[in-house]
């Protein structure tokens, strides 16, 4: 699915509104609906909502809302935010219609600000992809005021104060915190990055029928990856296929202490279907590996006992390089020879990540379109530190552009950036991930991935959504905090299910 910004969201009304032949207060009649039913579903009747407006379509939307809510035997308060003497029409059409059923109240200055019942749902219609600069005055102070209540809130189409795209958040913004934002055909940016995504809440896509058409036509750097996406890259396998068919992943790591690491990568490309794999440790692995993994092989540098150094020679198979590898100075060296010595795509995690991080001349030497799998602190030992969220997304894009690689930056919502800087978000995974070994998992699922043929971009979205996935599955059964990564590899294969 794929994120719009505020213009491309405009463009995309002004041909819906021509190619389905109706009018934006129409549109506005749509969207609104969508709410009121999702606000219908959630409250019971007796639900007291307050509804604050604001005096664009945004507030438009709110007018529409409580209208359709008073209709619905619900109690309803509007107060309309006058910060501002324009008005946009529609917004004005709904006015006119609503003063026919209750007394809307007007907030022009702090005195006008009224207290607010204590189980009464706040719905926020202030302000939506409108929003062009910071806000201030009564406005300000209203949602500073809303920010300090328990009440519920929803938030329509966005949090009043948060823009769509990216934006440096300094701490003065003010902006409503939300418990629920019902969002319109898509998700903004904004709701998928770590230093914005708590004022969104829980939030809701509600599709409103914007122009399919049109949307192809669209070209955003941006997209937000669900079932149907992931969908079309699966195949199923033939009849007389054989393991040779589903390739043979190296999985490169473990050192003393931290073999785990590698036998959890190990297993993962397994369970995701790669034919064959391998795991390549110091010797004090080899025990190890073949008790916790049968299936699979091992093989190492007989010399090196405690971490992987001296020579490599590529046996063409896919490599995943990293989980439990240590950045001994000799393990630094021998990382090197395996980035020279792998001609195809490889998958570059943690420790391998660290050591490129302090050897940053190797970059230039990975294989084109390989995969690197920083969480966002080895992100940060790589490209340096970043203030706010459009300089790490603009460095993201400069990495993978400048060493042609793949980079998934791994996290709630991880962001998956391809060579050509269009970025997919994740939907799946939870809290309960954050645990060590998960991003083990992760790395054996998309080297398994990418020996079965996957294109990079492709085993990248896939490994992740079915990573997430299989975390999601695991907490249905388990809680949170009781999810280990062993969990995460024994749903694989009930996460494929759903391919
Ligand atoms: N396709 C869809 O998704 C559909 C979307 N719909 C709805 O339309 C909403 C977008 O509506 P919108 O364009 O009228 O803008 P909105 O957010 O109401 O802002 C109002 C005006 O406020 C102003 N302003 C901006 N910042 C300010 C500030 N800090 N402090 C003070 N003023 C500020 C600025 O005007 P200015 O003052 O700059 O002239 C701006 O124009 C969208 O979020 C959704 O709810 C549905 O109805 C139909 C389908
Ligand atoms: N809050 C969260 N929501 C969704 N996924 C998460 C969350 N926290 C962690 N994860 C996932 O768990 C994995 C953690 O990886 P990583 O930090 O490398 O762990 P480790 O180094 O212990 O293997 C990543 O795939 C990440 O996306
Ligand atoms: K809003």
């Amino acid at each position: 699915m794929k994120i719009f910004n505020a213009p491309q969201i405009k463009e995309l009304d002004i041909y819906t509104l021509q190619e389905q032949k109706i009018t934006s207060a129409q549109l506005m009649e749509r969207a609104a609906d969508k709410c009121a039913t999702w606000l219908r579903n959630k409250y019971p009747i007796h639900t007291h909502f307050t509804i604050f407006c604001g005096l664009g379509n945004n507030g438009g939307d709110g007018l529409v809302i409580a209208r359709i809510l008073l209709a619905h035997q619900y109690k309803v308060t509007v107060y309309v935010v006058k910060h501002s003497p324009n008005t946009s029409p529609d917004f004005e059409e709904n006015l006119a219609l609503l003063k026919d059923s209750i007394t809307i109240k007007t907030i022009i200055s702090e005195k006008h600000i009224p207290p607010i019942e204590e189980h009464s749902v706040i719905i926020d219609a202030m302000f939506g992809a409108g929003i062009n600069r910071p806000i201030e005055g009564v406005c300000k102070i209203l949602i500073d005021q809303i920010n300090t209540l328990n009440n519920q809130k929803v938030a329509i189409d966005i949090p009043s104060g948060l823009p769509c795209e990216v934006a440096d958040f300094s701490k003065e913004n003010t902006i409503l915190k939300a418990n629920y934002t019902l969002t319109f055909e898509a998700p903004k940016l904004t709701f998928l990055l770590p230093k914005t995504a708590h004022y969104v809440g829980n939030w809701k896509i509600l599709s409103i029928g914007l122009s399919e058409n049109y949307k192809q036509t669209i070209e955003t750097q941006y997209e937000y990856i669900q079932s149907k996406d992931i969908l079309k890259f699966t195949e199923k396998r033939a009849s007389f296929s054989h393991k040779g068919t589903f390739g043979h992943v190296e999985m490169i790591g473990g050192s003393y202490g931290k073999m785990g690491a590698v036998v959890l990568a190990t297993k993962a490309s397994l369970r995701i279907g790669a034919g064959l794999a391998t795991a390549y440790t110091p010797n004090c692995g080899m025990q190890i590996l073949q008790t916790s993994v049968p299936e699979a092989m091992w093989t190492g540098n007989l010399p090196c006992e405690h971490f992987l150094e001296g020579n490599y020679i590529s046996t063409h198979k896919t490599v995943g390089i990293g989980p439990g590898l240590g950045i001994h100075p000799k393990t630094q060296t021998f990382l090197h020879l395996v980035i020279k010595a792998t001609k195809t795509p490889m998958v570059i995690d943690a420790d391998a990540i660290n050591i490129l991080a302090k050897n940053k001349e190797w970059l230039n030497q990975i294989p084109k379109n390989s995969i690197l799998t920083p969480h966002p602190k080895e992100f940060e030992r790589l490209v340096g530190s970043f203030t706010n969220e459009t300089e790490k997304l603009q460095k993201l894009r400069a990495f993978t552009a400048t060493y042609q690689c793949l980079v998934v930056l791994k996290g709630a919502h991880t962001a998956i950036a391809d060579v050509n800087g269009t970025i997919y978000f994740n939907s799946t995974g939870n809290p309960g991930m954050a645990t060590g070994g998960s991003g083990d998992v992760l790395t054996g699922m998309i080297a398994g991935l990418l020996a079965q043929k996957y294109t990079p971009l492709q085993a990248a979205i896939l490994g992740v959504y079915l990573h997430g996935l299989a975390g999601d599955l695991t907490i249905k059964e388990i809680g949170m905090p009781s999810l280990i990564a062993s969990d995460l590899v024994n749903y694989i294969g009930k996460a494929t299910l759903h391919m």
